[in-house]
């Protein structure tokens, strides 16, 4: 058979193999959209490594988080050696100044009111934020001044105009994309702990568990807010495990139209491997400036496309190959995986996300990049209010 020939049956063959190509292609991938779901005049946009529309994009996102909202913890630690953790809590690293801020207002507005406190000198370890430094000095404390430590509720008295004042309390935090709950709980942990060591009078007061529990109700609750219900079913889980659920308000909107939130109205917003999977980023970028208040701070943190030159081809190994291996092992979902891959790789470089939050007015944009420029945290700030 000469080369013309064979040049022939591959020719004449072609609609049939690009069927059935088209067809195996379809079976193993649950995120393969059918060609009638385009209208050619609509705006495509990414999946993984695919191109769909708007509407495809959202359902697809909601069906792959709903898919392995049960496993996506454990997955994260899998996949990352628990190397994600860091990040997070890299992120909410970030926010210290503005809760150690909004930490001591609360203690001066209540302290203003003489609810006792009994004020203890302790060592200045403001820097360290470990449960193990904290329980050191708890027993130090106690150790000290056992007597003085006895409090009495009677005394912690609020009028209600007090309560109210505290209550609408000007601190508010979204967490957009908040999943099951990781960065908010971070937060959480982090206030509480800025709480019950405080700075006052260049002294150190500890608050002990019978005067935090009257200060609990006046701490403002974070919003997380999700698409995805079955995500956030899991956070609310968690949540009420760790009695976190009093200060977290769960609420289920799209970042790309955040309807129940008023403009002008959010000091911080938080979004932790969220971006990637909004469909018009655009949209979302417009909708977290308009929440946020004159000086308030967007806080992003997101995978940046390999660059690397000496770790690109090991990490793209990784993610190619092992990572969709690992979903179908643990999660049973290897095109979820394949998914996370895929819109790694097909995701902004660092340098156009932070022009794009440029673009959409936010001012004082920078960004740093962690492990090996795996992943980066953005920072922008909202100016006016217009
Ligand atoms: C559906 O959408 C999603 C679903 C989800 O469940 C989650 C998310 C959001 C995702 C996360 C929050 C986290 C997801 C984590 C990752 C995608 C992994 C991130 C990668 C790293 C932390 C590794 C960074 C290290 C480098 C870039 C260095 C070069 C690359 C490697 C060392 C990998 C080399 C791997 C191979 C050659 C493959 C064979 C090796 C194995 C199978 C061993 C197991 C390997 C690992 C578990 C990879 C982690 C490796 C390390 C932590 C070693 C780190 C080493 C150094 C830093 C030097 C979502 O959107
Ligand atoms: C990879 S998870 C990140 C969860 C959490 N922030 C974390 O860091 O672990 C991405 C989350 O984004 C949510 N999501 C996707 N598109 C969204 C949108 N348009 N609006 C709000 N949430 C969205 C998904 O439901 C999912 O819970």
């Amino acid at each position: 058979m000469n080369s013309t020939k064979i040049w022939n049956i591959y020719h004449n063959t072609y609609i049939l193999r690009n069927y059935v190509g088209t067809l195996i292609r379809k079976e193993r991938n649950i995120f393969t959209t059918p060609s009638s779901y385009f209208n050619s005049s609509e705006r495509l946009y990414n999946f993984g490594f695919q191109k769909v529309t708007e509407n495809i994009k959202s359902k697809l996102i909601h069906n792959l988080f709903s898919n392995v909202s049960n496993k996506y913890d454990i997955m994260n630690d899998l996949m990352s050696l628990g190397i994600h953790r860091i990040w997070k809590t890299q992120l909410v690293n970030e926010l210290d100044l503005y809760l150690k801020y909004h930490s001591q207002n609360l203690h001066e507005e209540v302290y203003k009111n003489e609810i006792l406190i009994k004020e203890q000198e302790v060592i200045d370890t403001s820097h360290k934020y470990d449960e193990k430094v904290l329980n050191e000095e708890k027993e130090q404390i106690n150790s000290i001044d056992n007597e003085q430590y006895e409090t009495n509720e009677e005394d912690i008295c609020l009028t209600m105009e007090q309560k109210n004042n505290l209550n609408n309390s000007n601190n508010k935090i979204l967490d957009l994309a908040g999943g099951t709950g990781d960065i908010a709980f971070r937060i959480i942990e982090k206030y509480i702990y800025f709480l019950k060591i405080y700075k006052t009078n260049n002294t150190y007061c500890y608050i002990d568990d019978i005067i935090y529990k009257k200060y609990e109700q006046y701490i403002p609750r974070l919003i997380v807010c999700d698409i995805n219900k079955d995500m956030m079913e899991v956070g609310k889980k968690r949540a009420i495990e760790l009695d976190y659920n009093k200060y977290i308000m769960w609420l289920n909107d799209s970042a790309e139209n955040l309807k129940s939130i008023k403009t002008n109205s959010i000091d911080i917003v938080t979004l932790s491997f969220g971006i990637r999977n909004f469909t018009d980023i655009s949209k979302a970028l417009k909708e977290i400036y308009r929440v946020l208040k004159p000086g308030g701070r967007f806080l992003c943190l997101e995978f940046c496309k390999p660059t690397y030159e000496i770790v690109k081809p090991a990490y793209t190994f990784y993610l190619n190959q092992c990572i969709p291996i690992l979903g179908m092992i643990v999660a049973n979902s290897k095109d979820s995986y394949k998914y996370l891959a895929e819109s790694i790789q097909t995701f902004l470089t660092p340098e156009e996300l932070a022009r794009l939050m440029f673009e959409h007015k936010f001012i004082n944009v920078t960004y740093t990049t962690m492990t090996f420029d795996v992943v980066a945290i953005h920072s922008g700030y909202k100016l006016s209010s217009t």
